[in-house]
């Protein structure tokens, strides 16, 4: 029985209907659809697709009923949606043995359809493209459903034409027989890729293209996608063609091992030239059959039939698409039929190839944008709602950003255990180091983290995590925090971090554990965090035992090997043996660098070390963290970085973005305050060095506790650059030569002779010491004054001398009769009495040096002890006799004195001393003690000019 033309448009007009009204269901209502018009064709002219010049009106569009006219209102073409494409299609014809143009009614069902995909997926394209991008870009709910796609417009030779679709995502696939080296297949892919990533919601799917034949050309046109966290650098090489079908077979495993959970993003796997490999054939083959719940979708060009060995891998559910001629011929898609003779759309088909630039440009910025809002995430984000309530047992894991809407978080454990991050300066490498040790000390107590913190560039990276005049709260895991840090304070701190690890080593032995994780899983809480009893089988104290895991952050380390020289070696050899060890020992690095040069460094120092980095982070400029073949990080924008979790290798890269802890104060300053009420009543303030901070010796807390009646007085100079920042100084005992010699033209030489007189005067009571001050240069007379001022005031007697009293005082010197329990002579400026000191006395034969000599030999055994300040050590040396009689003044306190003078004079020809402003080194030549000090100045004394 024929149905009437009528009853079919009308059965048709209601499926579309319900199709229109529920996009969800849009696959459903094209079976019916489609069964509808093949019913209605058939019983209409009973000659079905394969003949459609038998059906009545059919062959004549004009004739038919409403339908056939595409300016009819209502129906047919809207103006502009299909563009007047010149090219290939112009050209087209029925595919042979078709003998007549495709039905105007499937025409129109596509086109319908299309207005069903409209709303699924944005449906500009080529001219159309500037006007739809007025209105705003159409977006799904959800990708979980198969999504009709446009690919190009099916031509009928006099009977016009209608856009071409193919299912796509939701189980279904796409496969080509040719590749992407063919412009119109590349065109077709680029449009594809950016019509579903325009339509899908923000995060719910991510683009692979591998892009071999094309060195990953293809997709250049798209590249903004890649910033934008949507598609993922092209794999352009075999190796990343391999890593990108590895991360494909893995989303797909996992989306498969969650699928009952459901959700997750969609990867959308595009191989522009499939054929390349019949391994990689296999992998996309195998995807294809994996189903929806896998949650990946090939579109694969370049499929060959046949291969040289056998048959191409059996595919599962594809649409097909032949390219013939400049023509495309769209086979049926899985589950339903384009045409009725079973072999797809009987209308030869054009290809959407056109993607203005421009149009381009403003489409990826409109995603970028989408992006960026739908993931932006500020710095309260990264912050659990309670604090210190994970366990590092297995290890430290924090949120560091978004990929896309995805929230990121990183590790410290067996698979990462050290981080590297790259980046130029200002790529906001402070900042990201903010949000991740604020992530850290919100998540860890300070029993399962300690922080070592450490920073060699100006600038105030880490100086919030400590009290300040200001804000006196302090982050309470952070044991040292070095700013403006020197060589020699990071290699203190990377010292320290060794005895720590062999410290954890003998512990671990003790316990029969191999790693940290071991023994905290097999040690209660309360032993392992230093609360409870003693250990189990060790009988060691809890303190022994105490083991959060450490992470040392340190910035700009390249400047550890900026010099060739004997602390740079020992910087390797420490970061090599931590790197190595500190996983077991749960023990973290994380360095930083702004240049390539500073990783290069290490590099050519020694290239184990980086293979223990497996965690690379690539801030803008920051590629030199990342392998030689992968620029990444080369175009990326402030805010974002390239995470890569496989030594930096292309293919395995994340785009994440991570939040201006910089840009809300307020809300660090808050977290910073709640970590700080958290602490333990009585917690430990972090050691903190500054680099450019002054030390004064009334600050400092040895020198406060000194009282009368030591054995030994000491003469406190500086404070030492260990992570402790001890104080240094010289014990002065009755060995021949315990003086203290300052030497160099820095006036910085009167202020430590202050320091060490002062600090011996608190030693004695009033009166049993007496102090022989001689002010003998114009720049010390201040310093003189004072120092004077401050002994009289402690009740010392005090003589002042000028040079020739100080000579008369010698000669007496050189025999000591006591009387007072010590002696100190306090010369500021020794070498300008030597014009004095030399004249030889005619009776007795003897120059005032000869007693000075006598004096530095024979005095401590008397209780005399000489604080003179040189201001050259070539005058030292003539003083004392010459570099043979060195030992004469064995406590050195050497200021802006060359290396290389000083290493000739001490006899150490490799001394690493390079004088610097606001340093000293302390030579003890008994003690054989040779260590860099901020030496101890005046109040307000501007050390740069030292
Ligand atoms: N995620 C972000 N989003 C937006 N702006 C950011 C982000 N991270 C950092 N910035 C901004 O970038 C600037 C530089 O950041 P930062 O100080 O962290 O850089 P840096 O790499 O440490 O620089 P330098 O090495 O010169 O100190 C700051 O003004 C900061 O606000």
């Amino acid at each position: 029985m024929r149905m009437p033309l009528g009853v079919a448009v009308g059965r048709l007009a209601s499926a579309f209907q319900r199709a229109l009204a529920s996009h969800q269901n849009a696959l459903a209502h094209l079976e019916l659809a489609r069964t509808a018009v093949s019913r209605s064709i058939a019983t209409a002219g009973g000659a079905g697709l394969a003949n459609p010049a038998g059906g009545a009106g059919l062959a004549n569009p004009a004739g038919g009923a409403g339908l056939a006219n595409p300016a009819a209102p209502g129906g047919g073409l809207r103006p502009g949606v299909i563009p007047a494409q010149a090219g290939p299609a112009d050209q087209l014809d029925g595919r042979p043995g078709v003998q007549a143009p495709v039905p105007m009614m499937l025409r129109e069902l596509v086109e319908q359809l299309d207005g069903v995909g409209r709303k699924l997926v944005p449906g500009w394209l080529g001219e159309e493209l500037s006007a739809l991008l007025d209105e705003p870009l159409a977006g799904l709910s959800t990708v979980d459903d198969p999504v009709i796609v446009r690919i190009g417009e099916a031509r009928v030779p006099g009977a016009g034409a209608f856009p071409a679709v193919v299912p796509i995502l939701g189980g279904n696939h796409l496969v080509l027989d040719t590749d992407a080296r063919d412009p119109w297949v590349a065109g077709m892919l680029r449009s594809l890729v950016l019509r579903l990533v325009a339509a899908a919601p923000a995060g719910s799917l991510r683009v692979l293209v591998i892009d071999q034949a094309a060195l990953g050309g293809t997709f250049l046109p798209l590249r903004g996608l890649v910033e934008a966290g949507v598609m993922a650098p092209p794999a352009a090489s075999e190796e990343q063609a391999r890593q990108a079908l590895d991360e494909a077979g893995t989303h797909a495993q996992r989306s498969l091992a969650g699928a009952a959970a459901g959700g997750g993003p969609w990867l959308l796997v595009v191989a522009c030239s499939a054929g390349e490999s019949r391994a990689d054939l296999t992998r996309l083959a195998t995807l294809t059959h994996a189903g929806a719940a896998a949650r990946v979708c090939v579109v694969a060009a370049g499929w060959p039939e046949v291969l040289p060995g056998g048959e191409s891998p059996a595919l599962g559910a594809v649409t097909r698409v032949q390219i013939e001629g400049g023509r495309a011929w769209v086979g049926d898609p899985p589950r339903w039929r384009l045409g009725a003779d079973g072999r797809g759309l009987a209308a030869p088909v054009a290809l959407d190839t056109r993607l203005p630039a421009p149009v381009v440009a403003r489409v990826v910025a409109e995603i970028s944008e989408r992006v960026r809002r739908e993931s932006t995430l500020s710095f309260t984000d990264l912050i659990p709602p309670r604090l210190w309530e994970e366990s590092s047992v297995e290890g430290l894991r924090t949120a560091i950003g978004r990929a896309g809407p995805a929230p990121v978080e990183l590790a410290f454990d067996d698979a990462t255990p050290h981080w590297l991050i790259g980046g130029r300066t200002g790529a906001g490498k402070t900042v990201f180091l903010l949000d991740v040790l604020y992530g850290l000390a919100t998540r860890y107590s300070p029993d399962e983290l300690a922080l070592y913190l450490l920073d060699f560039k100006e600038g105030i990276s880490f100086t919030e995590f400590t009290p300040t005049v200001r804000d006196p709260s302090f982050i309470p895991h952070a044991r040292a925090v070095g700013i403006e840090s020197d060589r020699e304070y990071g290699v203190a701190v990377l010292r320290e971090l060794r005895r720590e690890i062999n410290r954890r080593a003998a512990v671990l032995k003790r316990n029969a554990a191999t790693n940290l994780a071991e023994l905290r899983r097999a040690t209660p809480d309360d032993e392992t965090m230093g609360m409870g009893g003693p250990g189990p089988s060790s009988g060691s104290g809890p303190e022994d035992i105490a083991m959060p895991r450490i992470v040392a952050v340190i910035d700009e380390f390249q400047v550890l090997f900026e010099r060739s020289d004997r602390l740079a070696g020992e910087a390797t050899a420490l970061l090599e043996e931590l790197a190595r060890k500190g996983r077991s020992y749960g023990i973290h690095l994380v360095l930083a660098s702004q240049t390539v040069s500073g990783v290069e460094a290490l590099y050519g120092k020694n290239d184990s070390i980086f293979g223990q980095f497996p965690l690379r982070i690539a801030l803008p400029g920051g590629s030199g963290v990342l392998d030689t073949l992968n620029n990444a990080a080369d175009g990326l924008r402030l805010g974002s970085a390239i995470v890569n979790s496989s030594g930096g290798v292309a293919g395995a890269d994340t785009v994440v973005r991570f939040p201006d802890a910089h840009a809300d104060r307020g809300a660090v300053a808050e977290v910073r305050h709640r970590i700080f009420e958290l602490r333990t009543p009585g917690a430990p303030e972090p050691a903190v060095f500054a680099g450019y901070a002054t030390r004064q010796v009334e600050d400092d807390p040895t020198f406060r506790g000194l009282t009368p009646g030591r054995r030994r007085p000491v003469a406190l100079v500086g404070r030492v650059l260990d992570v402790a920042q001890s104080t240094g100084y010289f014990a002065l005992d009755a060995t021949p030569g315990r003086h203290v010699g300052v030497v160099g033209t820095s006036v910085l030489g009167a202020d430590v002779l202050h320091a060490a007189a002062v600090s011996v005067a608190r030693q004695h009571a009033p009166g049993t010491a007496r102090f022989l001050v001689a002010p003998l240069v114009a720049g010390a007379d201040e310093v003189a004054d004072e120092t004077v001022a401050a002994l009289r005031a402690a009740g010392h007697p005090v003589t002042v001398l000028d040079a020739p009293r100080l000579r008369e005082e010698l000669r007496v010197l050189a025999e000591p009769a006591g009387g007072y329990d010590r002696t100190y002579l306090v010369v500021f400026g020794v070498d300008a009495a030597s014009g004095v000191l030399s004249v030889r006395d005619p009776e007795l034969f003897r120059s005032g040096l000869d007693d000075l000599r006598a004096v530095l030999r024979g005095g401590p055994a008397a209780g005399v002890h000489l604080l003179g300040w040189w201001r050259g050590l070539r005058r030292l040396s003539d003083d004392i006799g010459g570099t043979s009689n060195r030992e004469d003044v064995s406590c050195l306190v050497v200021l802006n004195v060359p290396g290389q003078e000083l290493g000739l004079y001490l006899g150490e020809i490799d001394l690493a001393y390079q004088p610097r402003s606001n340093r000293a080194l302390l030579v003890d030549r008994d003690e054989q003690r040779t260590v860099l000090l901020v030496p101890f100045v005046r109040p307000g004394r501007v050390v740069e000019e030292a």
